[in-house]
């Protein structure tokens, strides 16, 4: 999760965008004749590119849309009602107020597998019983796709655990970025890593915009395609992967004069645990790269640093 306050702004420099695609997991690919490659391409996937899109996933399509018109309309809400979005007052979490410099918005459900959050969340929107309905069915759908992709990953690296087993703090993000004639060629979201493990997101199924950073530090297009998602690794898969996955970095450009609007999952980190890799990812010829740290506390550093690009990490590096 980038730094809301310093979000856009043309950038710097005039990165070229390549015409290669990112890769492409289909999870029917598990558990049948290919199973073996797909697990390998899956890792290759995390550790490469930290991000793949998702195909033949389990959230059904109608389900999507039907979501990605409810949070259409909750950011369509009055300033006032979105304002009543707070989950952290003491640390200003929750509703992201687009500003003339910032064309972004966002409205937060923190720990979106808590009943008592969603109900908090639905009701200071004002939202109707329809909208509970989808939004409930929504998040349900992606805790049960967090629960597989973290078996998957687990698998895909020899371990036999679900890495999402304990309890994980998640977040949903729907978020809204009001390109005006004036934003085209500027920057929605600036550079950053995730913060957390994984991140689901259901992108605009027509704008683009989003791009992902190769290991040739070159700008990779992710081109809209419906019914996917779009998956990326962020700090907390780094470090507890001891330095095997990678933390994908990315942004959004604005390319046209539009409204484009994405709805991000978050799985940020162990709630009452420290992160810390597993006892296979460590061995002599492969030494503890990170101290253990708690998710909060990284993020609060990440935060305070003002490095959002996982710079961070330097900080919770091992001694040598
Ligand atoms: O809106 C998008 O497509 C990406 C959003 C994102 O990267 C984030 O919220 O961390
Ligand atoms: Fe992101």
């Amino acid at each position: 999760m980038y730094n809301n306050n310093n979000l856009s702004g043309k950038m710097a420099d005039d990165n070229q965008i390549i015409n290669t695609s990112i890769p492409v997991i289909d999870l029917r690919e598990f558990g049948g004749s290919n199973s073996e490659k797909a697990y390998t391409k899956l890792r290759e996937a995390s550790e490469e590119w930290g991000c793949f899109r998702l195909i033949n996933h389990q959230i059904p399509t109608d389900l999507m849309s039907e979501m990605k018109t409810v949070a259409r309309s909750l950011l369509d809400l009055p300033a006032e009602i979105k304002k009543r979005n707070t989950y952290d007052v003491a640390r200003g979490r929750g509703y992201v107020a687009p500003s003339p410099a910032n064309p972004y918005e966002a409205l937060d459900l923190y720990d979106f597998a808590s009943t008592e959050a969603l109900r908090l969340f639905c009701d200071r929107l004002y939202a109707s019983p329809h909208q509970r309905e989808i939004i409930e069915k929504y998040v349900g759908a992606i805790h049960e796709l967090v629960l597989d992709i973290g078996r998957k990953l687990a698998k895909s690296m020899g371990l036999k655990c679900n890495i999402f087993e304990e309890y994980w703090s998640c977040q949903l993000r729907i978020i809204k970025y009001n390109f005006t004639p004036q934003s085209v060629g500027s920057s929605g979201a600036r550079i950053h890593t995730d913060s957390g493990f994984l991140t689901i997101l259901q992108d605009d199924e027509n704008v683009g915009g989003l791009e992902v950073m190769n290991k040739n530090s070159e700008f990779v297009a992710v081109d809209p395609w419906p019914g996917t998602l779009l998956l990326n690794l962020g700090d907390v898969a780094t470090a507890w992967s001891n330095g095997r996955f990678c933390n994908v970095k990315h942004r959004v450009q604005c390319r046209e004069a539009t409204i484009r609007v994405s709805i991000a999952s978050f799985v940020w980190g162990p709630k009452n645990e420290a992160v810390e890799a597993p006892a296979e990812f460590v061995d002599s010829e492969h030494p503890p790269l990170y101290v253990p740290f708690h998710y909060e506390d990284y993020w609060k550093l990440r935060l305070s640093k003002n490095k959002i690009a996982g710079e961070a990490l330097e900080l919770v590096r091992a001694e040598r």
